[in-house]
Formats: structure tokens, sequence, C-alpha cells
């Protein structure tokens, strides 16, 4: 028997600021599991991201998205100026949880990022790369069963970025389905069992990890996973 996708879209449109942005844009992401977004720079991942948490509606297209409560770690994260403890406990206020379950979540979060011996301390006094951990850490006490991350690692050192790749791989074995938006191709080779490449505010290419990064079949994803990007169109476009 086929499970179903989690996430579903199909023929998704969408401009901004007049710009079509997202072009008729088609793929779905499997239950559970990690799968990847791709694709050069404006190709429309954060976008995408955005849409799929219902940020922004598509003006055209249709979006499925079958999964219970989601969270969401931006590329710059938002945090509340207050303690990093106070930051994991306001996004656990929806779940109805007592104080002694509150605090204990709480505390478990920060642990899990390396982050126990700083919960008293001002998050928006964080580094970039602290702060992001923290981000993660606040969506893993949501216990999602969506997390959309987009690029997470993007300003950690190379153990904190295994912190998060290892947080990542857990909730994905605990039943989360994940869907990551990374240009770090050793980790989408480590966390991803699928890929999806886009190009152009359209899915060009997907299918396992291990041959779309090995192999992949359109000029666009060669384009992209060979480094060669396509300067001209960004010069056409500007
Ligand atoms: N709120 C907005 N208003 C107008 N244009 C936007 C808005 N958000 C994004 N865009 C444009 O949409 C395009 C796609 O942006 P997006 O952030 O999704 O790219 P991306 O694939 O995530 O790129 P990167 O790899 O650089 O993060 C870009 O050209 C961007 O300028």
């Amino acid at each position: 028997m086929t499970v179903p996708p989690v996430i579903r879209l199909d023929d998704v449109r969408l401009a901004l600021d007049g710009r079509s942005i997202l072009d008729g844009l088609t793929f779905a992401v499997p239950a559970r599991g990690v799968t990847a977004l791709i694709g050069p720079n404006g190709a429309g991942k954060s976008v995408t991201l955005r849409v799929i948490d219902r940020l922004l509606c598509p003006d055209s297209g249709t979006l499925h998205v079958a999964a219970g409560r989601s969270a969401f770690v931006f590329q710059r994260t938002a945090l509340v100026r207050a303690s990093a403890a106070t930051n994991v406990a306001l996004a656990l206020a929806p779940l109805g949880l007592c104080r002694r379950e509150r605090a204990e979540r709480v505390a478990s979060a920060l642990a899990r990022v390396g982050l126990a011996d700083r919960a008293g301390d001002a998050a928006t006094r964080f580094s970039g790369g602290e702060q992001q951990r923290l981000a993660l850490a606040r969506a893993w006490a949501l216990r999602p069963a969506l997390l959309l991350l987009d690029e997470p690692t993007a300003s950690l050192d190379p153990t904190a970025t295994a912190i998060v790749e290892d947080l990542v791989a857990e909730m994905a074995e605990a039943g989360t389905t994940v869907l990551l938006v990374s240009h770090n191709l050793g980790q989408v080779a480590r966390l991803a069992a699928r890929v999806v490449v886009l190009d152009g505010g359209r899915a060009v290419e997907q299918g396992p990890t291990r041959s779309i990064l090995s192999s992949p079949r359109t000029p666009e994803a060669r384009a992209y996973l060979t480094g060669e990007l396509p300067w001209t169109s960004f010069a056409a476009a500007s």
C-alpha cells in the first residue's frame, strides 16, 4: 500500500511585486524522513517553505498539507527579547502543558542543542550560530509532525552543525516529516532520502538523493550541482 504524501503542491503559481516567483511548481513530500529542497539562489526555495507554512498564499494551483503541528526554522531567526528559556517556553504556550512539564521540556530542548548553561541569557545577544541552535531547540520542543528548515546550519561551526544534523536525523527517525532547504550538499547527502531540485520557481528534477546528486538528468540540476550557475540569465533578469 502506498502512503499518501504529507505535502503536495500541484501547479502552484505565485507572483511577488509583479514578478513570477513560483511558476507551476509541482512536487510531493512523502511522510517521515528528510526531503531536501535544493537549487540556485533565487530559485524560490524559501518562498516555497512560506507557501507550505501558509505565510504566503499562492495565486493559483493547489497545496495540500496533511500534517498536524508544524515548526519552521527560518534563515534569519526571529527571537523574542527575553532569555533563551523564555523563548522556548513561549513557543510551547499553545500545547497546554503544566508548569513542570513545560520547564522540563525547555531544559531538555536547551540541553539537546548544547545551550543548557545559557538558559538565563538574553537570546537576542546570542551569536548567529547560537540563535540558530536556539531556534531549533524551540522547534524540537514542539514535537512537530512537520519541520520546515531553511538553511539551518548556514552560520554554524562544524561542531554545532553536527549537533543540528543529529537532532534533525533523530526527529525524522521519530516520525517527523522534514523539508530541508540547504546549499550544503554534504549535509543533503547525510540527511535526505529524497531531493527536489528547484530552478526558476519550478521543480526541474526530483528523486532519491543518491541518483540526483551523482547523475542529475536535467541541464538545470547539472548546472547547479556542478556550480555552473547560469550567470547570463541573472544578467538578463536584471
Ligand atoms: N516578499 C517578497 N517580495 C518580493 N519578492 C520576493 C519576496 N520574497 C522573495 N522574493 C523574491 O523571490 C525570489 C525567490 O526568493 P527565495 O528567497 O525563495 O529564493 P531561494 O531559492 O530561497 O534563494 P537563496 O538560495 O538565495 O536563499 C527572489 O528573487 C526574491 O527576491
